[in-house]
């Protein structure tokens, strides 16, 4: 190692798709810098070792990546990679997310080994999944569906579709593809049948606020147009106050200057869904995401969020 070599080191999960994430960071991170050499810092985190409760009961997503940051105030480490869906609204004081990468395909997979796709299902049929905007709106299209928990990382998941415990579950497309089992998806579900969460298949960077060494190498990796597509829709989440896991679509199209934002806020039995959208410049992403979570909540979405907590 020369005297000019820099030193970065990667906070990550042990599960495949995070240490996936990791070291596409660190051959990013090598293939625009000569200079660099990065270490992975794998650790285990709360999320990842209670398995067997709702995450809604146990705190939430934000178990996912306390001990990461954690790592990062103390020193240990100097960045942590996330799925940008599991990355809490707020960050300590002394850290920030920096870079958004170009984001990966941000749809819902359909995942089976008997059937083709939601509408071959049989009555009755039993489909896998943890989340509630998942489950609303799988509710809404088919009530005659039972729909069961399903937790786990990515090759849990599937051992237990394949075990026949299930009829389908359903996936982020972007774990699977990152994790080179693409062909296990039956069925892409389109955004207007199930709206993605807010930053689905984005990859994040967070740094301390005041690295700039680290903060100069990571500035290539930044995508922009996944920024304005991110941007809106966390927002747009903040705004509804969508804590830990929550019934909330959030999903936008960047064409040329403009951003298109779609939102849904359901309830869990898929009784009652609103959808709304709304279209404006790029550079008004963030505003834009707030006043669609304000057009939500006029047309209810905060009776249906409060009933969502109430039965948590
Ligand atoms: N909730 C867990 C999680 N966080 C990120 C992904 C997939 C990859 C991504 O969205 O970037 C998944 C798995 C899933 O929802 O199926």
């Amino acid at each position: 190692m020369t005297e000019k070599t820099k030193l970065v080191r990667i906070a990550t999960r042990k599960s495949a798709l995070a240490l996936w994430q990791a070291e596409f960071v660190k051959a990013q991170l090598e293939h625009f810098h000569d200079d660099v050499r990065v270490e992975l810092v794998p650790m285990s985190t709360q999320g990842d070792i209670i398995l067997d409760t709702p995450l809604a009961k146990i705190g939430g997503k934000g178990l996912f990546v306390k001990e990461l940051e954690q790592a990062m105030l103390d020193g240990r480490a100097d960045i942590a990679v996330h799925s940008m869906k599991d990355v809490p609204v707020e960050f300590p004081d002394d850290l920030e997310l920096h870079v958004i990468c170009e984001r990966e395909d941000p749809r819902d997979a359909f995942v089976s080994n008997n059937f083709a796709n939601i509408d071959a299902l049989p009555q009755g049929a039993i489909v896998g999944t943890s989340s509630l905007r998942r489950q609303c709106q799988i509710r809404a299209l088919r009530p005659d569906l039972e729909i069961r928990d399903l937790r786990g990382n990515v090759n849990t998941r599937l051992a237990k579709l394949d075990s026949g415990q299930y009829d389908a579950i359903i996936l982020a497309a972007a774990g699977l593809i990152r994790l080179e089992m693409g062909e296990r998806i039956r069925d892409f579900i389109e955004p207007e049948v199930s709206l993605p969460a807010n930053g689905q298949g984005a990859v994040g960077i967070e740094c301390r606020i005041n690295d700039e060494v680290t903060k100069a190498l990571l500035a290539p990796l930044e995508h922009s147009e996944t920024r304005i597509r991110v941007n809106a829709e966390r927002a747009m989440n903040r705004h509804l106050e969508g804590g830990c896991q929550v019934p909330i679509g959030a999903y936008a199209l960047v064409d040329g200057d403009q951003v298109h934002l779609r939102g849904l806020v359901g309830a869990i039995d898929g009784s009652e869904i609103l959808r709304d959208e709304i279209s404006g410049h790029v550079d008004d992403a963030e505003k834009l995401g707030i006043e669609l979570a304000k057009k939500l909540l006029a047309q209810g979405a905060d009776k249906i969020l409060a009933d969502v907590y109430r039965d948590a």
